[in-house]
C-alpha cells in the first residue's frame, strides 16, 4: 500500500511531467504554425515570381526579337513590321503629338530612332495581358539611350544614368558572348535594391540583355537591356494580391527584400513595427539575384493554431483534472485506511507503513505507553468518558512531539511513539516529564484523573524486537506502580 508521502510525491512527479507536456505540446503546435507561416510566406512569394518571370519572359522575347530585326535590311524590316521605317525615323519635321509620326528630339541619332521605333511597334502589337503593369523601357548602357514603353518616350541619358549602372554588366556580358562565339544567352541583369533617382522609392531593376547576333561571322554583341522596375509599393501591391489569392492575411508579416549583390538600401515590403515578438522565417529566394528576410509575429503563430492550441490545452486540462480527482480520492482513502478515526492519531495499519519504512533505525526511540487503570473510567464514567480520555490523552501527546514523529494507536488504550533523531535519554526525560504533568482530563463539568505508564527501547533492526522490548519495560513500570499502590493501601 503507498503511504501519503508517496502519494505526494506521485503527484509532484505528475505535475512536473504535464508541465513538461504542456510546454512540448504547446511548443510543438507553434512550431506546426511556424511551417505553415512558412509555407504561406513560400506561396505567396511564388505568386508574386510568377508575375515578375511573366514580365521578364516578355522582356527577353522582345529583347531577342529586337536583337534579330535590328541586323534586317529596311526592306525586310518594313515587311515583318508592316511599317514604313524610314518614314517613321525621319519624321522630324511632322506634327506634335501625331500618334503615328513620332517627333524625335534632335540629338536621338539614327540607329536609336530606329531601334525605338521597332520597339514602339512591339508594344504597341502586344496584347494588354502581356504587357508588365510596372515601369518597363529600354536603355543601352550608363550614357546612353533611354525608351519608356508605356509614355513612348525616348531620351538620351545625359551623364549618369538615374537608375542604377549597368556598365559592368554590359562589359561583362559582351566578353562572354565574343569568347563563346555568340553561341550562349546571357544571364539577366539584377540590379542591388537602389532608390530611384525620380521616385525616390526603394526600386529593384530586372532587365533582359538585348544581344545583336551575327552569327555569318560568329560574333555577337551586346545593345543594351529591356528592364522592369519594381518599386516597394510595387512590390507591396504583388505581394497584398498574392496574399488575397491564397486567402491569407498578411497582417501578421514582416518582409523585406535584398539583393545578393550588396550595399541595397532597406526594403520593407510590410513594415516591421506592429509586434515586439516576432521569428525568421529565414531567407527565401524571391529570384536569382534577390531575396525575402521574412518574420512571422507571435500573435500570427497563435492564430494560425488557434484551434488546436485551444484542443491540446483542454485535453490537458481534462487528464489533469481527472488524475488531481483520483488523486484526491486515494488520498482521503489512505487517510482513513491509516488514521485512527477516535484519535486521530496513526491505526496499525498506518503504524506499519510507517515502521516498514524506517530504513535507518538510528536514532529513532520506540516508545509504547498504556493508559493506568483505564477500565476502571469506563466502568466508573461510562465508554463515553473512556473514549474522551483516549482522545485527551492522542492530543496531549501529539502536543508534545516533533515534525517526523509519529503516535500509533495499537489498539484499547496502548499507544506507540516513535520519536526520531533523539537519543534514549532525551526521549526518557521527555516521558517522564509527559508522565508528571498528566494529572486528569476534564469531562462533562467535572475532571476524571488519568496517568499513564511507558516502556522505552531503541530501534532494533524492526518493529516487532524493539516493541517487544519496549512493551517489557512498560510491563515493569505497571508492575512497580501497582506494587506501590498496593503497599500504600496496606
Ligand atoms: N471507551 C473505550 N474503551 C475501550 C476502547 N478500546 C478498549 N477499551 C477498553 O479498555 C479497557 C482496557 O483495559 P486494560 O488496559 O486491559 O486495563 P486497565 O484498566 O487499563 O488496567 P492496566 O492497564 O493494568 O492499568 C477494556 O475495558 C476495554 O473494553 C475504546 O475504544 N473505548
Amino acid at each position: 500500500m503507498k503511504n501519503t508521502h508517496q502519494l505526494k510525491s506521485e503527484k509532484k512527479i505528475f505535475v512536473i511531467v504535464l508541465l513538461v507536456m504542456l510546454v512540448i505540446v504547446n511548443a510543438f503546435t507553434l512550431f506546426i504554425a511556424f511551417s505553415s507561416a512558412k509555407t504561406n510566406i513560400e506561396l505567396v512569394t511564388s505568386r508574386v515570381v510568377d508575375v515578375i518571370n511573366q514580365d521578364t519572359q516578355n522582356n527577353r522575347s522582345i529583347a531577342s526579337d529586337l536583337g534579330a530585326m535590328l541586323q534586317l535590311p529596311d526592306r525586310l524590316l518594313n515587311q515583318n513590321l508592316g511599317i514604313d521605317i524610314k518614314r517613321l525615323i525621319g519624321s522630324l519635321n511632322e506634327t506634335p503629338g501625331d500618334r503615328e509620326f513620332p517627333v524625335w528630339k534632335a540629338d536621338i541619332d539614327m540607329l536609336h530612332r530606329k531601334k525605338f521605333t521597332i520597339l514602339r511597334t512591339f508594344w504597341r502589337n502586344f496584347s494588354n495581358a502581356n504587357k508588365s503593369r510596372f515601369t518597363t523601357y529600354y536603355t543601352d548602357g550608363d550614357t546612353g539611350y533611354y525608351y519608356m514603353f508605356n509614355g513612348e518616350k525616348a531620351v538620351k541619358i545625359k551623364g549618369s544614368n538615374p537608375h542604377f549602372r549597368i556598365t559592368g554588366y554590359i562589359d561583362t556580358t559582351s566578353k562572354m558572348l565574343k569568347n563563346n562565339h555568340g553561341f550562349v544567352i546571357p544571364e539577366l541583369f539584377y540590379s542591388n535594391v537602389y532608390e530611384d533617382a525620380i521616385t525616390h522609392l526603394p526600386t529593384i531593376t530586372i532587365g533582359s540583355p538585348v544581344v545583336i547576333n551575327n552569327f555569318s561571322v560568329q560574333s555577337s554583341k551586346m545593345s543594351g537591356i529591356i528592364a522592369t522596375d519594381y518599386t516597394r509599393p510595387d512590390l507591396s501591391g504583388l505581394f497584398r494580391d498574392a496574399f488575397t489569392q491564397l486567402n491569407l492575411q498578411h497582417a501578421g508579416y514582416d518582409i523585406g527584400v535584398h539583393s545578393q549583390k550588396g550595399n541595397d538600401v532597406p526594403m520593407n515590403i510590410f513594415p516591421d513595427n506592429t509586434s515586439w515578438l516576432s521569428f525568421a522565417l529565414g531567407d527565401i529566394k524571391l529570384m536569382n539575384g534577390f531575396c525575402l528576410s521574412a518574420r512571422v509575429h507571435f500573435t500570427e503563430l497563435l492564430r494560425i493554431k488557434l484551434s488546436g492550441l485551444i484542443i491540446a490545452n483542454m485535453v490537458m486540462l481534462f487528464f489533469f483534472l481527472i488524475f488531481i480527482r483520483s488523486h484526491k480520492r486515494i488520498e482521503s482513502m489512505m487517510v482513513k485506511l491509516t488514521t485512527d478515526t477516535l484519535t486521530q492519531a496513526l491505526s496499525r495499519e498506518g503504524g506499519k507503513i510507517v515502521t516498514d519504512n524506517i530504513s535507518n533505525g538510528r536514532n529513532t526511540i520506540l516508545v509504547t505507553m498504556d493508559l493506568n487503570d483505564f477500565k476502571v473510567i469506563n466502568d466508573t464514567w461510562g465508554h463515553h468518558a473512556g473514549d474522551e480520555a483516549l482522545v485527551f490523552f492522542a492530543n496531549y501527546l501529539l502536543q508534545s512531539v516533533r515534525q517526523g514523529d509519529y503516535l500509533i494507536r495499537m489498539g484499547g488504550d496502548e499507544f506507540v511513539l516513535l520519536l526520531q533523531h533523539t537519543t534514549l535519554e532525551q526521549a526518557r526525560r521527555l516521558m517522564d516529564q509527559r508522565m508528571a504533568e498528566l494529572r486528569a482530563f476534564p469531562f462533562e463539568d467535572t475532571s476524571i484523573p488519568l496517568s499513564f505508564s511507558y516502556g522505552i527501547s531503541e530501534w532494533q533492526h524492526d518493529f516487532t524486537e524493539s516493541f517487544k522490548k519496549a512493551d517489557e519495560n512498560l510491563y515493569q513500570m505497571k508492575k512497580q506502580r501497582k506494587q506501590k499502590n498496593n503497599e500504600s493501601y496496606a
